[in-house]
């Protein structure tokens, strides 16, 4: 039974369907992948447009239940995947995420919609597949993330050269050597000799949102350790400072990989933990860690209604 309530104010974007003790509320889950936390809704919450207001809304730690991101699905995709759709704290819709791509295969099993160890998923805003593996021996999930490139067409930057390999990129008075990759979502790697929350936290925000990439980027601050790890620190694009992110980890890999410093299998360690990369002489790469359910929730229509103060 699909009901269409008023509660939640942006009367045409919701259907809340579960009233609990006369309260109209929407289920949601919430699952974490090292320190990366995502809540996970139905479609069916949904009409067609999903406001960034209400995302931003829910994933503020203060205000809202709290999270780095949304993941909204199972929608039908075609020869049997199953659909998500991806969004940033702040609202955005982004491309792909590595750890998100491992909670929702998680959460698809939990919740029954899937029993297969293997799995198709649909990225639905830019239509790539992705296959996801459970490897029951290590409790951990493996998606094969794709192709990887450095094409800087590809991360829509504001440059006449080819690729950004070494560039050198001022900002504030300093000068960073920055490698940008696309591995389904745009990242720019820095090397650097030591890392530190507060240099991801400080200049972060200011290359990700600076005048080469106008569509904004995801920035890691990286350096190896040996041939087989690699140490980074991450300022998210639409997320800020976040404790992990796969496709960040894989970014990393692909850029130390490409330039000899690294062997085709490297443990990229974050704050919030460590994920597996295993890169392809053909340019893809496959990602593997933990994924792990938090929660159960209601949003109530309190929240919906705060949403318009
Ligand atoms: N946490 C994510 C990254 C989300 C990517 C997003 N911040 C963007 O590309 O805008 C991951 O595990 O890969």
């Amino acid at each position: 039974m699909r009901a269409h309530r008023t509660y939640w104010g942006l009367r045409s974007h919701f259907y809340c369907i579960v009233i609990l003790n006369g309260v109209a509320c929407m289920e949601f889950f919430k699952y974490q992948a090292l320190g990366n936390d995502y809540l996970i809704l139905e479609p069916r919450w949904f009409s067609e447009t999903i406001p960034p207001a209400f995302i931003r809304q829910l994933c503020n730690r203060r205000f809202g239940v709290g999270a780095d991101g949304v993941i909204i699905g199972p929608w039908r995709a075609p020869d049997g995947a199953y659909g998500l759709r991806i969004f940033n704290a702040d609202g955005s819709e982004c491309e792909k995420s590595g750890n998100g791509l491992r909670l929702f295969a998680r959460y698809l099993v939990d919740v029954g919609y899937a029993t297969e160890s293997e799995l198709r998923l649909s990225l639905l805003y830019t239509g790539e597949i992705v296959n996801v593996s459970f490897l029951r021996t290590e409790h951990a999930i493996r998606v094969d993330l794709g192709s990887y490139c450095f094409d800087a067409i590809a991360l829509q930057a504001s440059t006449s050269q080819e690729q950004l390999r070494n560039y050198p990129l001022e900002i504030g008075g300093k000068v960073f050597t920055i490698t940008g990759v696309d591995v389904g979502n745009p990242h720019c790697v820095v090397w650097v000799d030591s890392l530190s929350a507060e240099l991801a936290r400080t200049w972060g925000p200011r290359i990700g949102t600076c005048t080469l990439f106008p569509q904004k980027t995801n920035v890691q601050f990286a350096r190896v350790l040996d041939r087989r790890n690699v140490q980074i620190e991450i300022w998210e694009r639409g997320a800020g400072y976040t404790l992990a992110s796969g496709s960040s980890a894989c970014a990393v890999a692909a850029v130390a990989y490409d330039s000899g410093l690294v062997d085709a299998a490297v443990t990229v360690h974050m704050p919030g933990g460590q994920v597996q990369v295993d890169l392809n002489a053909n340019h893809t790469l496959a990602l593997t860690g933990p994924a792990q359910r938090v929660a159960l929730g209601r949003v109530s229509a309190d929240f919906g209604s705060q949403m318009l103060a």
